[in-house]
């Protein structure tokens, strides 16, 4: 296959080129019940580590989101998901084997090819698939991030934002409304009959998981504040994590006579 920019497209995975042997990413895992404030922290430690401002390409530190991964609805499914009546908080939801070959191919130093999802339309958007590159802190947000097994080793740390009920709720209803272009009964329907009950079956549980609990979530500063602390020492030119990127980056550019 002919070799165009940064990497080549292989099965869903693109190799990037001379990145083999590439220092593993640090895997962070971010748990914690729907509109707890995952995404708000996720992106709060982006800004405090000055990582909005970097091209795409060049990143130290890049955010998924477990979203990306909903299976597409059947023709069947549409109306349900429409009425609130889909269960999208069960782990049957989400296709589980493509977040752990997605995650592998990263922590093996390969560039993945991630779908973007719409929420009004509770699809994978058409022609929307960005290009994640291994970046050295990998950050995966989602409610059931820790719920299966095999993903859940794959993280190095783990993080769980653990937000008062009411006030994931309150947030929720005006997220939905405002973003989601969901209506009041379908938000509250949705939430008493599917969504607090999966919180409580598959996704609290994971909470014992955690390496870090962050209550309040983003409003969190001192916990996010040490956390930030703990990634930039990861960052340093002389970590492990960078020394051996930096390493393996020289390395792979010159070329050595046999
Ligand atoms: N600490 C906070 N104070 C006020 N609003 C918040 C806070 N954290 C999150 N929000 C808001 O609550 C909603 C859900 O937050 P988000 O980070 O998307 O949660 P999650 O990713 O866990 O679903 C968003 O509209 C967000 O702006
Ligand atoms: N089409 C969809 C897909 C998911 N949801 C709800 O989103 C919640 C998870 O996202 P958070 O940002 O809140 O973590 C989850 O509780 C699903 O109920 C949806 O409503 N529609």
């Amino acid at each position: 296959m002919a070799s165009s920019g940064k990497g080549d497209q292989t099965q869903g995975a693109v190799r990037v080129n001379g990145f083999n042997d590439v220092p593993k990413p640090f895997l962070i895992g971010v748990g914690g019940g729907t509109a707890s404030g995952k995404s708000t922290v996720c992106s709060k430690i982006m800004t405090e580590l000055g990582q909005n401002e970097i091209d795409q390409k060049q990143k130290q530190v890049v955010i998924i989101s477990q979203e990306s991964f909903y299976y597409p609805l059947s023709s069947t499914d549409e109306p349900r998901a429409s009425r609130g009546q889909y269960n999208f908080d069960h782990p049957s939801a989400v296709d589980d084997e493509l977040i752990l070959r997605t995650l592998s191919d990263l922590k093996c130093g390969k560039a993945v090819k991630i779908p973007e999802y719409d929420f009004v339309t509770h699809s994978r958007k058409p022609d929307a698939w960005r290009t994640v590159y291994p970046a050295d802190v990998i950050l995966f947000e989602g409610i059931l991030v820790f719920y299966f097994k095999d993903i859940r080793e794959l993280f190095d740390m783990k993080l769980f934002v653990d937000t008062d009920a009411d006030t994931r709720l309150s947030r929720r209803v005006v997220r939905d409304i405002e973003e989601r272009g969901r209506d009041l009964d379908q938000i509250l329907h949705q939430y008493t009959s599917l969504v607090k009950p999966a919180f409580e079956e598959f996704c609290l549980p994971t909470k014992k998981y955690a390496d870090v609990i962050i209550p309040r979530g983003a409003d969190n500063t001192v916990a996010i504040g040490l956390i930030v602390q703990h990634i930039e020492d990861l960052l340093k030119p002389n970590s492990n994590l960078c020394a051996k990127r930096l390493r393996h980056n020289s390395d792979s550019l010159v070329s050595r006579p046999h």
